[in-house]
């Protein structure tokens, strides 16, 4: 099977792609191709980020989370740990971070159903703290699509198994169209 994510380098995602936009640098095409190759993603494979600057996981932010996201037999997984840049309340992620990993991790969800989509709401249930430099696994999945809106979950675990945080959000399927005006002024500080 194709691989969608360049495994030799991850800030280099393979792939071209016919919707062209000016000024993003290739993201949005070379993403909208990922997505349309949903079903040759392999489980275990790791995925590639949105774009090299993301915020959730694009490894040239130096202020970003980096997550490091595998496709799964129902959607996506990521390991990974808070820093001390994602500090709160003394030893425990803010919130905000955790809200962070919640939303990106369900962008990459979107592999599962080939569609792009952008957030409308998002719910967190924040059972636990999140402690810095612990291990927690969050996984995601597409629940259920009505029309243009996709419904979907996901749950984090603490290394010890224990449930730290739940969510839920409805995204809503856009056309590339929709991150036009965004590519125009420059999708991130490299462009
Ligand atoms: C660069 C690489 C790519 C990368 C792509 C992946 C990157 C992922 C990164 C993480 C995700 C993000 O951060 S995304 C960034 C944060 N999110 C955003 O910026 C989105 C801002 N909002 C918008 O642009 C807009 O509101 C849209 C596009 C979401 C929707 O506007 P619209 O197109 O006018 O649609 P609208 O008619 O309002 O709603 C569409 C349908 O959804 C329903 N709907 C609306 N709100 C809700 C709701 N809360 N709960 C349930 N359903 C709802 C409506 O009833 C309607 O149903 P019906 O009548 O059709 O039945």
């Amino acid at each position: 099977m194709a691989a969608v994510c360049d495994q030799g380098d991850p800030r280099v995602p393979a792939g071209g792609g016919a919707v062209n936009l000016p000024g993003d640098g290739g993201v949005i095409s070379r993403w909208t191709e990922h997505l349309a190759g949903q079903d040759t993603v392999e489980i275990g494979q790791r995925l590639p980020p949105h774009s090299p600057d993301c915020a959730g996981c694009g490894p040239r932010n130096p202020a970003g989370l980096d997550l490091q996201v595998v496709r799964t037999a129902t959607g996506v997984e990521a390991v990974h740990r808070f820093s001390d840049a994602q500090v709160g309340a003394p030893g425990i992620a803010h919130g905000g971070a955790v809200a962070l990993a919640f939303d990106d991790l369900f962008g990459f969800a979107l592999n599962t159903v080939g569609s792009l989509a952008v957030t409308r709401s998002l719910t967190i249930e924040y059972h636990a703290p999140f402690r810095l430099h612990r291990p927690y696994t969050f996984s995601a999945q597409v629940a259920q699509r009505e029309g243009r809106r996709l419904l979907l979950h996901a749950d984090a675990w603490d290394d010890a198994g224990q449930k730290a945080g739940s969510a839920a959000a409805t995204f809503v399927v856009v056309d590339p169209g929709h991150f036009a005006a965004g590519a125009e002024q420059g999708m991130g500080r490299g462009d």
